[in-house]
């Protein structure tokens, strides 16, 4: 509908995706020939606006999609399928304070993103065109995501080392992000783009935050990937050797974008998930791991070496969980992912090929022993990093103490698109969790510093990912018989 429009020097091909607040494009350069992502972001307000002038009901998802684009479409036929936009200056954003992004909250994915960018396997953006009703992003474009790449173009059945490779190369976009202090919070396939020589970039930033903590029962991100913490806080878990402790009023937000790397490597190396929610009350195959680990062996084919990986990073005590340079290390070291088959045998990565590979742009590189060491000027920027990061607590701790009132970075800017579908879970005193589907359309509502109030939480489940194997059994029968038959095919 919108082809051959014109955005400044940019022509939309196709669209590539869809949101709740927003639609991609892919655009063709006019003057270079190269291509690039456009994401547009519907302003909240510009929405409101639109839904009320057209008596509409802006919770239907399904009709969110056609109304984007039948609005864009009016906008672009209104300037004659010309649009010249301003650009944004990328610094500016990058300097705009707490305050400025509540009022202009979809900037801040915006903003989270720029401030990452800098690492080799994430996305880029390149401009931000300012419009009336929308935001225009340009970024690289990638034909591929992670998700097709290992569902539908079974890409990486027969290379162990490319497993490792996007593995690792994922590992490492987000040890970039949580060393400056952003904390992506929806770690997933869909969010992981390939460029023709399988580097994997990191993308979508729409619900990151700064919150180096978060409150427990705070979900925020995908179903299958999200960590337990986020679903359904047990307290004085003591399973899996392990012990959460019950006044636990904050949990790490790094430790829960590592739990979904976790749910990566499975998927990456048996083309499945292991359950469709970490949620012990109402998962069936979570609850009997969280029992007893060794179910993940029952339940996938998966060689005994990975089995110790999985285990180091599927702890269910964030506090446990391995943190990421170790579990390069780890990976990086496997010499089998699965106990049959192609993935059986996988060699070790020497030096020469991690560094040409896999880190690329990074000043990680392995020693001798497979374990990773950091250069000085790492060790400097770090430490630097840290600083600040300590002077901003201890701002915000004063703030809080003199009682001004604090903003929450938790995203509450615009929803997700068509394909997801969104569930509430309101966690009350009692620790019950009620589970109700919603088609409200903003995504978190949780007031992250109010540690101790009950939370409204939302969360996502897409309904594609249902083409990912979920492993749904009657456990007894499991137990009884050969696994084997419990195994999809892939
Ligand atoms: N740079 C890009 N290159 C190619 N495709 C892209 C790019 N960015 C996004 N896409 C495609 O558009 C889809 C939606 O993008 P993105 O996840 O950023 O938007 P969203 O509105 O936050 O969606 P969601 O609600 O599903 O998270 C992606 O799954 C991907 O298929």
């Amino acid at each position: 509908m919108l082809s051959d429009c014109l955005l400044n020097n940019f022509r939309i091909t196709a669209q590539i995706g869809s949101g709740a607040y927003g639609l991609v494009f892919h655009v063709v350069d006019i003057l270079t020939s190269r291509e690039y992502a456009v994401k547009t972001v519907f302003k909240s307000s510009s929405m409101d606006e639109f839904y009320n002038k057209n008596g509409l009901n802006n919770n239907s998802q399904v009709a969110r999609t056609t109304l984007l684009q039948t609005q864009l479409y009016h906008f672009f036929k209104s300037f004659q399928k010309k649009l010249f936009l301003p650009s944004v200056d990328l610094d500016s954003i990058l300097q705009l304070t707490e305050s400025e992004l509540n009022r202009l909250p979809h900037y801040r994915e915006i903003a989270f993103q720029l401030k990452v960018q800098s690492h080799g396997n994430i996305v880029k953006i390149h401009q931000v065109l300012e419009s009336s009703i929308a935001t225009f992003i340009v970024m690289d474009y990638y034909d591929r995501d992670l998700f097709t790449s290992i569902v539908d173009h079974k890409h990486f059945t027969n290379d162990g080392v490319l497993v490792k490779k996007v593995f690792l190369q994922l590992c490492s976009a987000l040890d970039h992000c949580h060393r400056l202090g952003i904390y992506h919070c929806d770690i997933k396939p869909e969010n992981v783009l390939l460029d023709r020589n399988d580097n994997a970039y990191l993308c979508d930033f729409g619900l990151s935050t700064k919150s180096k903590y978060l409150a427990p029962n705070v979900c925020v991100g995908s179903s299958y990937y999200m960590a337990p913490e986020r679903i359904l806080y047990c307290l004085n878990t003591t399973t899996n050797g392990m012990h959460v402790d019950e006044c636990c009023s904050k949990l790490p937000t790094d430790t829960g974008d590592i739990w979904s790397l976790g749910i990566i490597l499975i998927n990456l190396t048996c083309i499945r998930n292991p359950w469709l929610k970490a949620h012990q009350n109402e998962d069936n195959t979570f609850h009997h791991f969280a029992n007893d680990n060794n179910v993940l062996k029952k339940i996938l084919p998966i060689s005994d070496d990975l089995f110790s990986v999985l285990t180091s990073i599927l702890q269910l005590n964030p506090y446990t969980r391995v943190d990421i340079k170790n579990l390069m290390s780890q990976v990086s070291s496997l010499t089998s992912f699965t106990r049959e088959g192609p993935l059986s045998q996988v060699p070790i990565l020497s030096n020469e090929v991690y560094m040409t590979h896999i880190i690329r742009n990074e000043n990680l590189y392995l020693d001798g022993s497979s374990h990773f060491t950091v250069d000085q000027e790492q060790i400097q920027e770090q430490q630097q990093i840290q600083e600040q990061q300590e002077q901003e607590e201890q701002e915000e701790q004063e703030q809080e103490e003199e009682g001004v009132e604090q903003e929450s970075d938790i995203p509450s800017t615009y929803n997700s698109d068509g394909s997801m579908e969104k569930y509430e879970y309101t966690n009350n005193h009692n620790n019950t969790t009620f589970l109700s589907s919603s088609i409200d359309s903003t995504p978190y509502q949780s007031d992250i510093d109010d540690f101790g109030a009950s939370k409204d939480c939302k969360f996502q489940q897409d309904t594609l990912r249902n083409r990912l194997l979920c492993l749904q059994m009657n456990f007894s029968t499991l137990t009884d018989g050969s696994n084997e038959k419990w195994l999809p095919d892939y």
